[in-house]
């Protein structure tokens, strides 16, 4: 029996970790900053698991040069981290504030003298709280205000930065913030959210048109895509599958990559679906110089009338392991999605910019590390799926571990636990975990590891 040979990834392969500015920063009202949506909600009562806030959280902000070296001691090539928009607008738009804008070049400077790329997303979820009450994703300016704040991001660091993406994940923004009202800012009207979904990708366009003005590298969209399965053959499944996959993974890619939008959306919004001019789809879809696939789990999907918007419903499915947040760990998913990817939409360059789990870590015991198997095996599985999707032609330049540190993790608070580095939130000390040996290990040995 011969042994398979080692798996190996390409010499210029990105290895990094993924992290959110509100998530992991602290301080959002520092040196000038101006608070954004996700200030408001995450201080509003009843919103937020536990009334946690992201006033401190990791404290990044006042702790970012040691943070940097222990990217370094990992051996990350790469660094995924987002700008808070009203630290470098506190306005959201106008006046440039001085002081938000040196953290950032800092933070690239550092980095780079590291030898870790940066990878700069634009816009994480939290939009200054003045453009919100200037109605925020629902007013059709705001195209143009994000991409006034993208000019000025890449007119300061595109001479260092080769990575940027403009928006993270569009359809939690408006599945969670406008459709649900489960997320920043907190609305629950389906006539909003179609609209939202569309300013954002409006929004991309426009600042992706301005980076081919002046700027020299990549920028690309980051997604999150869960590949829907449907649970039997019987045509109200398969139909129910559809719309799933239209309204969570195709909304978005679908009018970046092709300039249209899935026929089913019109089923799922009804009369809340609008007409959109022409011109609107022509400025979103600008040529990208890579799509970020953000991807956690799948969803297994069945007909079920009572289920608002989509008439459709989640199986759980019991034989296979889950993480805290409920979703199933299921690494074949991956490979299916990069595929599915590969043939629909032209083998475009793929980032795997987030990928990762929350377990129940054990109690923090005394001793440098922190075992927590179970993350090994899920980042052992999903780099596995990631090398098998490149050996089937998929074009994938990068991964990013979610995430860097144990973080905000949004309306669950502190209470789900995503790091590779364990964070102790009362002495905001940082402790490795197995994983985090265990990426080390993978990325010094390009994959052999494995
Ligand atoms: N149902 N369900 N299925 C899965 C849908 C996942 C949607 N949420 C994400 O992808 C968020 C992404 C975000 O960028 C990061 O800021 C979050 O911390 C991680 C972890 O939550 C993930």
């Amino acid at each position: 029996m011969t042994k398979p040979a080692p798996i190996l990834f390409p010499k210029d392969f990105l290895w990094g970790c993924a992290t959110s500015a509100y998530q992991i920063e602290g301080s959002p009202l520092a040196d000038g900053a101006g608070p954004s949506v996700w200030h408001r909600f995450s201080h509003t009562p009843g919103r937020v698991q536990d009334g946690d806030t992201a006033d401190v959280t990791c404290d990044h902000y006042r702790r970012w040069e040691s943070d940097v070296d222990l990217m370094h001691s990992l051996g990350l090539n790469s660094y995924r981290f987002s700008i808070a928009w009203g630290r470098v607008l506190p306005e959201g738009t106008g006046r440039i504030n001085a002081a938000g804008l040196d953290f950032y070049e800092r933070l690239v400077d550092r980095l780079l003298s590291r030898g870790i790329q940066p990878m700069v997303t634009l816009f994480h979820w939290d939009l200054p709280a003045a453009l919100d009450d200037r109605g925020g994703w629902l007013n059709r300016d705001i195209a143009q205000w994000f991409a006034e704040y993208a000019d000025v991001m890449f007119r300061r660091l595109d001479d260092r930065v080769n990575y940027w993406t403009t928006l993270n994940e569009p359809w939690v923004v408006a599945d969670g913030g406008y459709m649900h009202g489960v997320l920043a800012p907190g609305h629950r009207n389906i006539f909003e959210a179609p609209r939202a979904a569309h300013h954002l990708m409006m929004a991309h366009g426009a600042a992706v048109q301005a980076y081919r003005a002046t700027g020299r590298n990549k920028i690309g969209l980051v997604v999150n895509i869960e590949p829907k399965y449907a649970a039997s053959q019987s045509d109200a499944d398969c139909a129910a599958t559809r719309r799933a996959e239209a309204y969570m993974n195709r909304q978005y890619l679908e009018p970046a990559l092709l300039g249209s939008y899935p026929e089913e959306l019109h089923e799922v919004f009804g009369e809340a679906w609008p007409q959109w001019p022409a011109a609107d789809l022509r400025l979103i879809k600008q040529p990208l110089d890579y799509i970020g696939v953000n991807y956690y789990t799948r969803a297994v999907v069945r007909s079920d009338p009572t289920s608002w918007p989509l008439k459709a419903t989640t199986v759980k499915q019991k034989q296979h392991t889950h993480m805290e947040t409920g979703w199933e760990v299921y690494p074949q998913g991956l490979v299916d999605t990069l595929l599915w990817i590969k043939d629909q939409y032209g083998n475009p360059p793929v980032y795997i910019t987030e990928n990762g789990a929350c377990f129940f870590d054990p109690p923090q015991v005394e001793g440098p590390v922190l075992e927590d198997p179970l993350r090994v095996d899920y980042l052992r599985k999903h780099i596995t799926a990631v090398h098998t999707a490149m050996q089937r032609g998929a074009d994938i330049r990068g991964y990013f571990a979610w995430s860097l540190f144990d973080n905000f993790e949004w309306a669950f608070g502190f209470s789900k636990r995503f790091g590779i580095v364990h964070m102790n939130y009362e002495t905001l000390k940082r402790t490795l975990k197995s994983s985090a040996h265990f990426y080390s290990k993978v990325i010094a040995s390009n994959g052999a590891a494995l």
